[in-house]
């Protein structure tokens, strides 16, 4: 039987929302092995992040190596990467081992105000990890600190999502869970070559601590799986919807998902 396996290399989440909690959740949920290399511990919990403690650098290197030498993850995802040397030796071992399935969601902030990405590290992100990318996920926020642009409208959105295709990624998302003025969540992918729209209705929610990372763990395990790009956006939006939709109500301010939900509902059909 082969088993799908993917790789998530992000932060660790105390509180289970976020971080590699979410992702190795969400892997299987969705039938796909799970693995991470951990850059850096967070103390968070749903009132916020309280503390962040980055992972000695040769530690990360060699949580790359023990994967890369042994294992063979079929896409790999990033999150938290917080600085600019964690960026570099990641961009390393995705040329060496030809990960050429990498998402990146580029987590710069977490909901809170809290930094996840030291400023300096941006660049570095855009140098060289954004380049050996097949999809980039950004919400709007992170995408008008990659670009250089300010995003309002969708012809905005649009022309950031080409934008970041022109600087070297092969797909771009940008989210649209920050744009409150609209009754839909719409994602907007370009592809390369076109634009798709991915829309489900807006729930009026405070529980959505760690929603980019479970989409885009929920679309690193269809890629894994041999799916194509759109359906793996199309998929990863069903799964985050019904995510915060069935929302737990952990947690006394920002509650997590509940990453239960996609395969819950799907049972009972
Ligand atoms: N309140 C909401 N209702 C429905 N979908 C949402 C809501 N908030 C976020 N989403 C969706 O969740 C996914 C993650 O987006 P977002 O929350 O913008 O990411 P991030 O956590 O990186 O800021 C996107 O598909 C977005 O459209
Ligand atoms: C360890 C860690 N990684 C990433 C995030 C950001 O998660 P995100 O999905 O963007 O959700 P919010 O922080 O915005 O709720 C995080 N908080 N912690």
């Amino acid at each position: 039987m082969h088993i799908p396996q993917a790789l998530t290399i992000a932060g660790s989440d105390s509180g289970g929302g976020a971080g590699i909690q979410a992702d190795l959740k969400t892997f299987q949920e969705l039938g796909v092995y799970g693995m991470s290399v951990i850059t850096a511990i967070t103390a968070q919990n749903t009132a916020g992040v309280q503390g962040v403690y980055p992972i000695e650098l040769e530690g990360v290197v060699t949580q790359l190596h023990s994967i890369g030498d042994d294992l063979q993850p079929a896409a790999i995802k990033t999150g938290m990467l917080f600085s600019a040397d964690i960026i570099h030796e990641v961009a390393i071992a995705v040329r060496q081992y030809q990960w050429n399935t990498l998402v990146i969601d580029p987590v710069m902030v977490a909901k809170g105000g809290s930094v996840l990405l030291q400023q300096q590290a941006i660049q570095a992100l855009i140098r060289e990890l954004l380049p050996l990318a097949a999809v980039i996920t950004p919400n709007v926020p992170e995408a008008e600190l990659l670009t250089g642009s300010t995003i309002h409208t969708l012809k905005e959105r649009e022309q950031a999502a080409r934008q970041l295709v022109q600087m070297g990624a092969r797909a771009a998302v940008i989210k649209g869970g920050h744009d409150t003025s609209t009754p839909q969540a719409m994602d907007v992918l370009f592809d390369g070559k076109q634009f798709h729209y991915v829309e489900y209705p807006r729930v009026d929610t405070p529980h959505t601590h760690g929603t980019g990372c479970t989409y885009s763990a929920a679309m690193t395990a269809e890629l894994a799986k041999g799916n194509g790009l759109l359906q793996a956006v199309q998929t990863a939006k069903a799964f985050v919807h019904a995510a915060i939709e069935d929302g737990l109500g952990i947690g006394s301010v920002h509650g997590p998902t509940n990453h239960f939900a996609y395969r819950q509902r799907r049972a009972v059909r």
